[in-house]
């Protein structure tokens, strides 16, 4: 099984524009149909272990995979039963429904199976399910040992990961063919379970993709301190918020930090303090400046923000810096990396898919956005995005966010551009918040920083 990262995402509508573009050149609805089933038939063969399956069939084209999935099952041997609520009505979903040929069980009725198969809804779904529906998935779900979903569960909206329907999650969902926003944006990615690609020789160019492990190159044998990256952090108010940053940024790579403001007791030895000074950001071997952990919302930080903005440095701006921020500031950021309430602060709620928000706050400010989150979006100004799920939930803890700009400044003084710097520390982050294991604070994390795989 193929597991998603770096995979292409498409919407609902690119997944059909896909696929009309694959008919169009030579592969009938059918075989895209024929590959589809054989493929989850084949996954569900290997996982059933021998065990019975029970597939649920819905009324369009995912259940039509269901019914050649089914059929593929009953080949190979395995005790398989179908059960639906509607007949098919696509013109494949009929074929399919009737080279099954057997029995299908009212969904109502069905009886549950130890390997339960969810074909009843996948990129079509448009409104919550029906009780008569989601009633009998519900108990059958929780009745089976293992839940494989057809492209995505039943239940969940392909383009906005908004839950419709109130069921279990399932253990695995197959995405088929390309991968979905709802297998990366939440809640729906929490409901899909783990989710593995499944080709079924879909063309999908698409400037949306899941975020992949980073290959980062040990320095030059050549390198120094400063060929490394200088980083220099901006401390304000809350100066442990400024120290995290900072021994983030010294972890994840860079060959020499700057602490500029009131520093704690506990900072390594290795970064260099000094007084803010608009001058001291004009030494010109400083890579990135990260402002905003901790930085206050007062006349200071904001005399700190305008001497930073003036340096022309590479700017990363997260937390109280970003309440700052307006329009024109926004033109002189490299990176933006506002969590849910200061990207709603920044740009207001909208419309759309997280996704979608992003990519617009991205191409309004020139700016690489990160949106942070149980999912995070990373889009690029000229329309290039990746999406990062999946992470740990002990990251949802104070100070965890300056880490993270520490890291990103980090990579962004390396020399990398805005987007691979952001999405490189997005990824490191997650990678340190796994190796920390459960109730880890905001220090652990800096301690299992790694830019090794
Ligand atoms: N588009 C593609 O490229 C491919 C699609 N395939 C499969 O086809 C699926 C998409 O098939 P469809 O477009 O037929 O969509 P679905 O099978 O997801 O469902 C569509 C049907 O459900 C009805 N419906 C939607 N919401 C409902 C609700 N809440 N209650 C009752 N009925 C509801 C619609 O009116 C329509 O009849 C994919 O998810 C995938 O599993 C694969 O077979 C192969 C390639
Ligand atoms: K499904």
């Amino acid at each position: 099984m193929i597991p998603i990262d770096g995979q292409a995402m498409l919407t609902a509508a690119d997944t059909r524009k896909a696929e009309a573009r694959a008919i169009a050149a030579g592969v009938s609805a059918d075989e895209m149909m024929a590959r589809a089933g054989a493929a989850v038939g084949e996954q569900v063969r290997r996982l059933a272990a021998g065990a019975e399956v029970l597939v649920l069939c819905g009324p369009g084209n995912n259940g039509g995979d269901g019914y050649v999935a089914a059929a593929a099952l009953r080949r190979a041997g395995l005790p398989v039963r179908v059960a639906t609520f509607a007949p098919a009505t696509t013109p494949q979903a009929r074929a399919a429904r009737e080279r099954w040929g057997e029995e299908v069980e009212a969904l109502a009725e069905a009886l549950p199976a130890p390997i339960l198969v969810d074909a009843i809804f996948g990129i079509g779904l448009s409104r919550a399910l029906d009780e008569g529906v989601s009633g009998p998935l519900r108990r059958l779900m929780t009745a089976a040992r293992l839940t494989i979903a057809v492209d995505v569960p039943s239940g969940v909206s392909t383009d906005d990961g908004v839950c419709l329907s109130d069921l279990p999650p399932a253990n695995l969902t197959l995405a088929m063919g390309a991968v979905k926003p709802a297998h990366l944006l939440q809640p729906a990615a929490a409901q899909c379970g783990t989710v593995r690609f499944v080709d079924i020789g879909l063309e999908a160019p698409s400037r949306v993709r899941a975020a992949a492990a980073p290959v980062i190159e040990p320095p030059a044998a050549s390198a120094h301190k400063y060929s490394r990256g200088m980083v220099a952090v901006v401390a304000g108010a809350m100066p442990g918020a400024g120290a995290l940053a900072a021994s983030a940024a010294a972890r994840a790579g860079a060959g020499y930090v700057l602490l500029l403001g009131s520093a704690t007791d506990r900072l390594p030895h290795a970064i260099v303090r000094r007084r803010f000074t608009a001058e001291a950001l004009e030494d010109h071997r400083i890579g990135a400046v990260v402002i905003g952990p901790g930085l206050g919302r007062d006349e200071r930080a904001e005399e700190r923000l305008v001497g930073s903005l003036a340096s022309g440095r590479p700017l990363v701006i997260d937390g109280d810096a970003l309440r700052l921020m307006d329009d024109r500031r926004c033109a002189g950021a490299a990176i933006l990396t506002p969590h849910a309430g200061e990207f709603d602060a920044m740009f207001g709620r909208g419309s759309g898919s997280k996704i979608d928000r992003t990519v617009a706050a991205a191409e309004g400010t020139g700016a690489v956005v990160v949106h942070k989150g149980p999912d995070t979006v990373i889009a690029a100004p000229d329309g290039r995005v990746i999406v990062h799920s999946g992470s740990s939930s002990w990251l949802s803890t104070a100070g965890t966010g300056d880490v993270l700009a520490g890291v990103i400044g980090a990579r962004l003084a390396a020399g990398l551009e805005p987007m691979e710097a952001a999405v490189q520390g997005v990824w490191l982050h997650a990678e340190a918040a796994r190796r920390a294991g459960a109730a880890f604070i905001a220090d652990d994390l800096v301690d299992h920083l790694t830019l090794t795989a």
